[in-house]
């Protein structure tokens, strides 16, 4: 899916109602249905609704919500925020409320109760929101949050900027959740965010296809859709030759089982082989954990102090549990200046091109990074905010000519092109150690079998975040460890299998 500017969204909106011939009211009704089908299908009976309409159309979205939710036989109350302007599909919407149900401009001298049973539905602002919150929406939105009762938030939650950052000590509404339409706004993908937007999902409401196909944007979703032919069938005849061969250079004293995740990941993310580069210490555990792979012997007693001969392998993986000593700086530099196959980079040698920023400047292109936000600030400078380290990502990017993958609750693949791809899978079991570990073996893995780096990325980012959830289905978030990750790759990786056929 495509992540529109407020300012696209708005043409968008424009656009579909010239191009389908249909009345901006017509629109607002489509928003204002799937939203009330929504809440409807999570109400349990008896709770009132409180709507809080703002003068513009997110107020008459909620107006329209009122209207549908008393007709499907919902308690409901409206509550007006004064204003000297009403838009017209707001004043529309005004004059369709049916007399049955309660509506009162909301004096901020003496605010409604709100009880924890109601549930207060946030229609003040949406994506027309220009500056932060004050004077009388300021109190309201204040007043709600300090409820106990449960705000779902139509399209923003109200004082929250779609696409920029607000000043700090902003008055934002604290959902618990946002119901937004047709696309998702890149506000909910920011961590800095979470505390307002709660959990979204985007219903559809029909807004021209054709339309936002032509829309240019550099911010995305990973989604089953973009992932559409990117990842190829198994062949009949292929062999174990056919899927590379990939070379993982991980795990020091103490640290070994970042290297079995990571090989373990590899393997069941399709390589053709593995070799491991693990230093003796770990030698028998590898061999031991994972026997499927092959251990080089003489790289290092301890952790990796030199390189091996890269001619077998078809991409190289390295960092998980590497540690940062002098030597295994050496073989990573000597890897960046030898090395003419894909690399993956990761953990402890990205802390180690961090503390070394000369090295940087080696990176042979279309190299893939993970770094988590703290090792990507070590890479560049720290964040202001959230919007800042996306701008520090792509011009990251941009300057090696590589791809850098973001950890996060929406992991975001940065490309040398400009472009944002924000992940929509995976869950909070996935933050436990090892994670990552298996991110990198994968990667390595989809890079041995000749997915572009893109590819690899969005795939392996994906199908990483998909079988954590797949895992957490079975185990519940708190009982995912990162080898159970590993354990559900190959379903996730079969779901984006290009199809064979014609
Ligand atoms: N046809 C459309 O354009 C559709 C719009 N939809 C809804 O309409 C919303 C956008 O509507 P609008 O563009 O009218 O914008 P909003 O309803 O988000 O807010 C605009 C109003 O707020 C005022 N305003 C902006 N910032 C303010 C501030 N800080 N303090 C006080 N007032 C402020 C503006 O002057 C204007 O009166 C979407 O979020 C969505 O909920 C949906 O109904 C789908 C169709
Ligand atoms: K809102």
């Amino acid at each position: 899916m495509k992540i529109l500017s407020a300012a696209q969204t708005r043409a968008l909106d424009q656009a579909t109602i010239q191009d389908e011939g249909i009345m901006s009211l017509e629109l607002m009704e489509r928003a204002a249905t799937a939203f009330t089908e929504w809440l409807l299908n999570r109400l349990s009976a008896g709770r009132e609704v409180h709507i809080f309409c703002g003068p513009g159309n997110n107020g008459g979205d909620g107006l329209a919500a009122a209207r549908l939710l008393h007709q499907a036989g919902q308690p409901v109350r409206v509550w007006l925020l004064p204003a000297a302007r009403d838009s017209a599909d707001f004043t529309a919407n005004r004059h369709r409320l049916p007399p049955e149900v309660p509506c009162a401009e909301l004096n901020t001298r003496s605010l409604p109760e709100l009880p924890a049973s109601a549930v207060v539905v946030d229609a003040l602002f949406g994506t027309g929101l220009s500056r932060p919150l004050t004077d009388e929406a300021a109190t309201v939105v204040q007043h709600i949050n300090h409820s106990a009762a449960s705000i779902v938030a139509v399209d923003m939650p109200s004082g929250l900027l779609t696409d920029a950052p607000q000043p700090a000590g902003s008055v934002v509404v604290r959902a618990r959740y946002t119901v937004s339409f047709e696309l998702p706004k890149l506000a909910f993908f920011l961590p800095q965010n979470a505390e307002f937007v709660g959990l979204w999902e985007v219903l559809p409401i029909g807004l021209d296809e054709g339309l936002i196909h032509n829309t240019p944007v550099d911010n995305h979703t990973i989604d089953l859709k973009l992932l559409t032919n990117r990842l190829p069938a198994r062949q009949k005849f292929g062999h174990k030759g056919t899927y590379g061969h990939a070379l993982l250079l991980a795990g020091s004293y103490g640290k070994v089982g970042a290297a079995v995740l990571a090989a373990r990941a590899c393997l069941h993310g399709g390589v053709g082989l593995l070799t491991l580069g693990v230093p003796t210490v770990g030698y028998d555990i590898v061999q031991t954990a994972v026997p499927e792979a092959m251990a080089l012997p003489g790289i290092g007693q301890e952790h990796v102090t030199s390189l091996p001969d890269l001619a077998p392998y078809s991409a190289v993986g390295i960092g998980p549990g590497l540690g940062q000593h002098d030597d295994s700086h050496a073989a990573l530099e000597k890897l960046l200046r030898t090395a003419t196959v894909p690399l993956v980079l990761d953990a402890d040698a990205l802390n180690l091109l961090g503390a070394n920023r000369a090295l940087l400047d080696l990176l042979p292109p279309d190299a893939i990074l993970t770094p988590h936000p703290r090792e990507f600030e070590r890479l560049t400078q720290p964040a202001c905010h959230d919007y800042h380290r996306l701008e520090l990502l792509r011009a990251f990017c941009h300057r090696h000519q590589c791809y850098v993958v973001l950890k996060g609750a929406h992991t975001c693949v940065g490309t040398p092109a400009g472009d944002l791809y924000f992940n929509t899978t995976g869950n909070a079991g996935m933050a436990t150690g090892g994670s990552g570990d298996v991110l990198t073996g994968l990667l390595t893995a989809l890079r041995a079998q000749k997915l572009s780096a893109l590819d690899a990325c969005l795939v392996g980012v994906y199908a990483h975040g998909r079988a954590g959830d797949l895992a957490a289905q079975q185990l519940g978030e708190m009982g995912l460890a990162a080898g159970d990750i590993v354990t559900h790759l190959g379903p996730a990786l079969q779901k984006l299998v290009t199809p064979s056929g014609f």
